[in-house]
């Protein structure tokens, strides 16, 4: 560890983030209703233009009325790019209330796109004394977002989660792509015996998500997987995720939500063996051993610090 500690990650549930345009209210409810951990009301990409005005109207409305029960409530804005973003953030300050946690920023590629926010932000909390403070969660879906987003990661104590947004990822790359996250047909290794191996093309983006988001305590989250009939595809993308150290997923269709639970959610078997190198390494310690043996392999100190990421999450959860 360097002299400089590594901040504890935001503590809350995140292992499900489910989405819903704004420009359709009558889904609001059930998505109240329903197992996400985190719910993200949308005013960008899942609304037309012509709907955005009646988009923010529906979600401050919902805000104020719907039983939310324990979840994260956030909305996604429209990005800085767009004439729109402002009057999301003025509106939803000064209307939504204090049951609105948080808000999601999409495209941002520089620290400076945070900074704009969260000085509208803090004028608008100014002006109307808002008790609470708003969270801030982004989307690293661009190419300056991947170049910049250890810098982005510092930018604002607000910012809590970071997800990749594959889509829109992968338009600003160039990719050769229609498909939002998983497999690609056309992203695979050859083996000496002529088979075909796929590789992750989301890796290098996700690896460095992870790393600026764990150096400054912030949740890094998987983002979309389009093809909502594929339940394999969705979990190999999730499971992926979670063992590069990502905490949850978004959910764009109500069937994924069990599917991102089922994956974010320590297994009893993942609990059981975690606590079981705490106590084969407590037992090592009072025989005065910095290592141990744990069925057959090598386990130390930094077994200890391994086993305590699913033991904390797990009990995080509740699981
Ligand atoms: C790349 C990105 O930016 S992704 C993020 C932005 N995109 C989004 O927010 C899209 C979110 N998802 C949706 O809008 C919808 O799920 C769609 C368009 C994909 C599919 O909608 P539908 O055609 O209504 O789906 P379907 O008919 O399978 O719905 C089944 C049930 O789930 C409900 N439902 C659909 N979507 C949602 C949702 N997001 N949340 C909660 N319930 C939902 C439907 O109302 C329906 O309920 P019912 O059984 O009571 O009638
Ligand atoms: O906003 C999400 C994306 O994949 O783009
Ligand atoms: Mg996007």
């Amino acid at each position: 560890m360097s002299f400089r500690l590594q901040p504890p990650t935001t503590a809350r549930p995140n292992r499900c983030q489910l989405f819903g345009p704004g420009s359709r209210p009558e889904i609001f409810p059930k998505m109240a209703a329903s197992k996400a951990d985190v719910i993200n009301l949308d005013l960008e990409d899942s609304v037309a233009p012509k709907d955005k005005p009646a988009a923010r109207a529906n979600i401050i409305q919902a805000i104020q009325t719907i039983d939310w029960g324990n979840k994260t409530v956030s909305v996604r804005i429209n990005g800085l790019d767009t004439p729109y973003w402002y009057k999301d953030v003025v509106e939803l300050v000064e209307q939504a209330g204090d049951r609105l946690d948080q808000i999601m920023i999409p495209k941002v590629g520089c620290p400076e796109d945070l900074y704009a926010v969260d000085a509208l932000v803090t004028a608008a909390e100014t002006h109307i004394g808002r008790s609470k403070s708003l969270d801030f969660e982004i989307i690293i879906e661009s190419a300056a977002g991947f170049a910049n987003v250890n810098v982005i990661a510092a930018a604002t104590p607000r910012l809590k989660a970071m997800s990749l947004g594959a889509a829109d990822f992968a338009a600003s790359m160039g990719m050769a792509t229609t498909g939002i996250g998983g497999t690609q047909d056309n992203y695979y290794m050859l083996s000496p015996d002529g088979s075909q191996h796929y590789s992750d093309p989301w890796h290098g983006v996700t690896a460095a998500i992870v790393a600026a988001c764990r150096t400054h305590g912030i949740l890094p989250v998987d983002g979309p997987f389009g093809d909502f009939s594929d339940d394999e595809g969705f979990r190999a993308q999730a499971r992926r995720s979670a063992t590069l150290g990502m905490v949850g997923k978004w959910a764009i269709h109500p069937k994924q939500i069990a599917l991102a639970n089922e994956v974010f959610t320590p297994s009893d078997a993942q609990v059981a063996e975690a606590r079981e190198i705490l106590a084969a390494m407590s037992e090592a310690d009072k025989a005065g051993q910095g290592a141990a043996v744990y069925k057959g392999r090598l386990i130390d100190l930094a077994s200890i610090r391994q086993a305590e990421v699913i033991v904390k999450q797990s009990e995080l959860i509740g699981a």
